[in-house]
Formats: C-alpha cells, structure tokens, sequence
C-alpha cells in the first residue's frame, strides 16, 4: 500500500463521516449539508488553502451522486482546453435531454481558465445543463468571472486545526495497521507481542503524530506525505541493516519516532510555516540577497519558499515591489520584468511557473540597483507627515479654471504652458512654502 499511490490519495474518504475539520462549511447544520443529504447540489465554488480537503469534498459529492445516478465528469483547469469544455458541455445537453440525467463538472484550480474560458460555461450553468463545482486556492472575487460567481455559492473551508489532522493522520495510522505508543507509559515496544509473520510490526510515538499534526500547518495532504515518506525511510533502513549486518533475520518491530516524520515532513513538503515566521524569514532573505546582488544566494532563497509551498504569487508580489524599491531607475525595464512574471505565473502556476521567477530574481540580483526614487518618496512622505496646520494651498497658477467663477477667482491665472516655450521655463510648480525644497537632496521640508 505504501509504495504505490501517494497515501493521501488511498486515504481520500469517500462520505462525509470521515471528512474532518471544516464544520462551518460542512457541519452538522449547515445548509450545505442539508442541501448534500437531499442530493440537491447547488453549483459551487470551493475556495481554501491547499490540501484542506477541496477536491476531497468534491469526490464525496461525486460519490454521493453517483447513487443517485447523477453524471460526475472532472476537469483539470491546468491542462484542459476550451474545447474539452465544450465537450463535456454537449454530452451534458445529450444527457439531459434524452436520459433526464443532471451533469456535474468538478473543475479544480478553476482560476487557471482564463475569463473568456470561464464564459463558456456560464449559459449552461444559467439553463442548468451543468451544476459547477470549481476548486480554487485564490480568492475567487478576483480570479473567477463576476457573472459565473454570482450564479455560485462559495464555500470557504479552512487550514484544517490540529485535532482534525490528528484524527485524519490517526485514520490512516489505523489502516497500516501501525500502533501509537502512549509516551504517558512508557513501554518498551520490544515487549509487545511477537509478531510471526515476515511483516515487522509497525510503532508510532505519539507525540510524532502530534508533531506532524502541527508541522502540517493545515495541509492534509502535507501530513499523510510526511507519515508515508516517514514509514517508508523506517522500513527501508530495517532492510539495510539486515544487508550490512549479514543478518538473515531483521528486527521485527519498527518504530517511528518523531524525528523520523520531522525529517519525512522536511523531504515532502520541506519544512516550511507558510503563514508563520519563516515565511517572513525567507522572503526578507531573498530581499536581502538581491539587493545584495548574491545570484546565488537569492536562487536558494527562492527554491526554499517555493518547494516549501509558498504561494508563487506571493513571490511574484514582491519582486514587482522590489523592481521599484530597489532597482528604480537604475533598470526601468527591471519593472516590466516583475509584471511579466506576475502574469506568467498567474497564466502556468507552479511547478511550471518556478523558472519564471527564477530568471526574475538571477536578473533582480544582476541589475544595478537605485534608491533614488524610493527615498525622494519617503522624503515627501515624511513632509507631509510632519507638516504643522493646514496643508498649503495649491498654487493658483496650477489649478485649472473649467468655469467662469474659478477664472475670476485667478484660477489658472500666470501658467506658462510649457510646449509654448522653446527655453527652459521659469516657473514654481510646489506650493509657495516649500520653495527651494528638494526631496532628492534632503530629508526634511
Ligand atoms: N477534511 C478532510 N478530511 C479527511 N481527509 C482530508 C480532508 N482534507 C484533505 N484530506 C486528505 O488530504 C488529501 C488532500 O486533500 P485534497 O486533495 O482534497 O486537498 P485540496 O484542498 O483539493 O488541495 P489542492 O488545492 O492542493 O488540490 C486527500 O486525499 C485526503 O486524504
């Protein structure tokens, strides 16, 4: 069981009793559950962190449907194309037309379809050809098309709590058929019965399932891969000590101890608190680095965040904001490079998207770098923040007089339209108070 399917997929439940955590989305009596119990599913947008039970939601109502012989046909937004959709489109209108049967098309990562994609479906799920569930990590005001959301109810679910992950990761402890040792009582898991069969007889610290329940920050799916990745690494070093030991028997008890999973957890996910310090640590490191011009250094820093889960985009954010703080007019063009990749990783996402933001960062960390513009901005900031009474006045000369009364009141009044003159103009464009203030040059006003 554990070498084939990744564990989180055999774990994935199929009904809603072994689905944990999220009750205000799903709980007792929430109306989606009532909705689910009578079968009557309203199109959907499941909008959450990752692994947080999206797609694991969508199969149980997939499941449930199925009973009821409702069409269930999923779609990946990261590979499908428009036409595909119009295919399962058509087949829904066949369906219904000559067999009476409802179509539900389940669309994870909706937020990959562009808005005109996202169009496609809306008079379908208008007529009720279709019932939508789309899944999306993004927040769905701004990446899913405003008529298709307003036809969808969205559900929120969230990081699932601890106690959830622990009965999720307690679920699947049971199916392996590993125990948990109560560290309350200390016992030594030798003394526990022997086991005759060439299996070994598999042991879990209980604290090791408390620390993967934490470390997982939410993500199911993180958990179950460090448990699996944890088991594995246990039950492949038994066989190389039988190997190096000449031995031809091998120990027949396991035991995974919480620096096991620490370590299964670090190699699956790398241990990374996307919402917590490290989050902060890394990205100011890779800030730090590029402004540093270290190539090398700001690479590490983006792989870190990236295979530790962080959210491309929120890379992609800070480079477009790094691209002015940092690099300015130094490398106007350093600007346009942030957007684009922006907007590259919006369109591919990850894994794809990683060697965009790489080449982002290796040309950030080479571009000759520039305050100037950064710092003459804080310094107006600054101005304006210290200033004592009532701001001053705009100049009369620089307002504009669109009617007669503004006119008479001198609006307008002395300006020297610049394309006029073929010499250097002479003339005060900051009000009366600040003259001879240069923020380029100086702090204070
Ligand atoms: N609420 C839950 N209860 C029980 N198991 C869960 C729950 N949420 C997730 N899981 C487990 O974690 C695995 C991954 O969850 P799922 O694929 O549903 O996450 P997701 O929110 O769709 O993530 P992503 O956005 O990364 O696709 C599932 O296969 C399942 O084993």
């Amino acid at each position: 069981m554990l070498q084939g399917k990744p564990l989180a997929d055999t774990m994935r439940p199929d009904t809603l009793q072994d689905y944990f955590g999220q009750s205000r989305a799903v709980g007792q009596d929430t109306l989606l559950r009532s909705l689910l119990e009578t079968n009557e599913i309203p199109s959907l947008i499941l909008w959450g962190p990752p692994g947080c039970g999206k797609t694991t939601l969508a199969h149980i109502i997939a499941n449930n449907s199925k009973k009821h012989s409702i069409r269930f046909v999923t779609l990946s937004a990261t590979n499908a194309k428009t036409n595909d959709v119009r295919d399962v489109i058509k087949q829904a209108q066949n369906e219904k037309s000559f067999f009476k049967r409802k179509t539900v098309l389940f669309i994870d990562e909706i937020h990959r379809f562009n808005k005109s994609q996202q169009d496609t479906f809306l008079p379908h799920v208008e007529c009720g050809t279709i019932t939508l569930i789309g899944a999306t990590t993004e927040n769905p005001s701004f990446q899913v098309n405003a008529a298709l959301l307003s036809r969808c109810r969205v559900i929120v679910l969230e990081k699932l709590p601890v106690e959830a992950m622990v009965t999720i990761l307690m679920r699947a402890i049971n199916s392996l058929g590993i125990h948990v040792l109560d560290s309350s009582r200390p016992t030594d898991p030798l003394s526990h019965s022997s086991n005759s069969s060439s299996e070994p007889a598999m042991f879990i610290e209980d604290k090791a399932v408390d620390t993967l329940a934490y470390l997982s920050d939410g993500d199911a799916r993180a958990g179950l891969n460090g448990l699996q990745l944890a088991v594995l690494a246990r039950l492949s070093s038994r066989k190389m000590f039988c190997k190096k030991s000449g031995q031809s028997y091998s120990p027949s008890r396991v035991l995974i101890t919480e620096n096991d999973v620490k370590e299964g957890l670090q190699r699956s996910h790398i241990l990374y608190d996307r919402a917590g310090e490290e989050h902060y640590n890394c990205i100011s490191a890779l800030h730090k680095s590029m402004r540093g011009s270290d190539q090398n250094a700001s690479l590490y820093w983006l792989a870190r965040m990236l295979e530790g889960g962080e959210d491309p985009l929120y890379v992609a954010r800070r480079l477009v904001r790094f691209a002015s703080e940092d690099i300015g007019l130094a490398d106007p063009s350093a600007l346009t490079q942030a957007v684009a990749a922006y907007q590259g990783c919006h369109f591919i996402g990850m894994p794809e998207c990683e060697v965009l933001l790489a080449q982002c960062v290796v040309y950030f960390a080479r571009a000759p770098k520039s305050i100037e513009v950064y710092s003459a901005y804080n310094n107006v900031k600054a101005c304006l923040r210290n200033h004592q009474g009532p701001l001053p006045p705009v100049p009369l000369h620089l307002r504009n007089a669109p009617t007669r009364l503004m006119k008479d009141l001198g609006y307008g009044k002395g300006y020297k339209y610049n394309p006029m003159y073929s010499e250097p103009v002479d003339q005060e464009y900051l009000p009366e108070e600040l003259r001879g203030v240069d923020f380029f040059k100086q702090r204070r006003c």
